[in-house]
């Protein structure tokens, strides 16, 4: 059984559909990101999931249960924003307490929940702090403890890690897989970050102007996407012509690069060579063609140059055809 259901759901204001007849279903404990440029909807989205708003047409059900109608505070579920929202006059564990309040929990269980749930983001030792004191990372595990603690049906998470810096971001949304997994939340996440997306999902869910372009397993958009939009929002695109008129994607890491000199291949002229790290990305031009290509290939300790001729070959098997 799904435990998230969307059925034809619009929202409109005047004459923008934020959202345009979406439907998704995610099941118990799956971990579905929501992805998408800026104003293509993803916000409005969990709002609508989230009962803070209400859709213009359309049926939204949690756990079987139609909740369409139904106020946010009968839908059991864990919010946490960019914006930490911590309340500021209250220490750690008061923040994370509040929720049990509102529920009727109180006494020593509250406590011993509350507790647990700060152990859970490891903020234990923490919490008579008060948010000014802690740093931004620590302002958002307590973000996350407040919607856990009282062991919500469904997490939605909207840009939760978008104010902190990359190396943070990055520890963090190891610990949120983690935490996601341990708990077995059904967990719906908004990102306009593709690594962010990639890496944490079962699914991704890519919108552009309120419509779904495509919900898939974050491999299977990337290598196999259903329109050109997902192809270039989810990375580096090349596109190919191929021999019957259509056009093929192929990724970066599928572009082999070689020196002119060996075994075939295309002949291509280096425009730039980027070194990250690990990685060396090459900016290429195919000889006579003038097609841009790009190639990302492990860094061995040495590297062509800009100038470089060099040839260029993919697998057909690595070629998607992309309408
Ligand atoms: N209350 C509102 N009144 C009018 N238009 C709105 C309202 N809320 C959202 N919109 C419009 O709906 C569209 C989708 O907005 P939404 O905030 O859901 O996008 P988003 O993908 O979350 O964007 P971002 O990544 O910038 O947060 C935008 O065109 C926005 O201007």
């Amino acid at each position: 059984m799904s435990d998230i259901r969307l059925e034809g759901v619009s929202k409109r204001y005047g004459a923008v559909a934020a959202a345009d007849e979406v439907d998704l279903a995610v099941a118990q404990g799956e971990f579905v990101t929501i992805l998408g440029p800026s104003g293509s909807g993803k916000t409005t989205l969990l709002s609508l999931i989230a009962g803070l708003n209400r859709p213009t047409v359309g049926r939204i059900f949690i756990g079987g249960r139609d909740v369409t109608d139904a106020p946010a505070q009968q839908r059991n579920i864990g919010l946490v924003f960019q914006s930490y929202a911590l309340f500021p006059h209250m220490t750690v564990l008061e923040n994370v307490l509040f929720p049990l309040g509102v529920r009727k929990i109180g006494g020593a269980a509250a406590r011993t929940q509350a507790l647990d749930a700060l152990k859970l983001v490891r903020l234990d030792g923490l919490q008579d702090r008060r948010p000014s004191q802690l740093s931004g990372g620590q302002q958002q595990r307590v973000a996350l403890a407040r919607a856990i603690v009282f062991k919500p049906d469904i997490l939605l998470l909207d840009e939760p890690l978008g104010a902190l810096d990359r190396k943070l971001r990055e520890e963090l949304q190891v610990e949120l897989k983690q935490l996601q997994r341990s708990l077995g939340v059904t967990t719906l996440l908004v990102t306009h970050d593709q690594e962010e997306a990639l890496s944490l999902s079962d699914r991704i869910m890519v919108l552009d102007k309120g419509r779904t372009q495509q919900v898939a397993a974050p491999a299977d958009a990337y290598l196999r996407p259903a329109n050109r939009f997902v192809a270039e929002f989810l990375g580096i695109a090349n596109f190919v012509g191929l021999a019957d008129g259509r056009t093929g994607l192929v990724r970066p890491e599928r572009v082999r690069v070689a020196a002119a000199n060996i075994n075939g291949g295309r002949p291509a002229r280096v425009v730039e060579t980027i070194y990250l790290g690990q990685m060396v990305r090459y900016h290429l031009s195919l000889v006579g063609e003038a097609v841009p290509l790009v190639a990302a290939l492990p860094f061995v300790g040495k590297a062509f140059a800009a100038g470089d001729e060099v040839a260029v070959s993919w697998d057909t098997a690595d070629i998607w055809p992309v309408a």
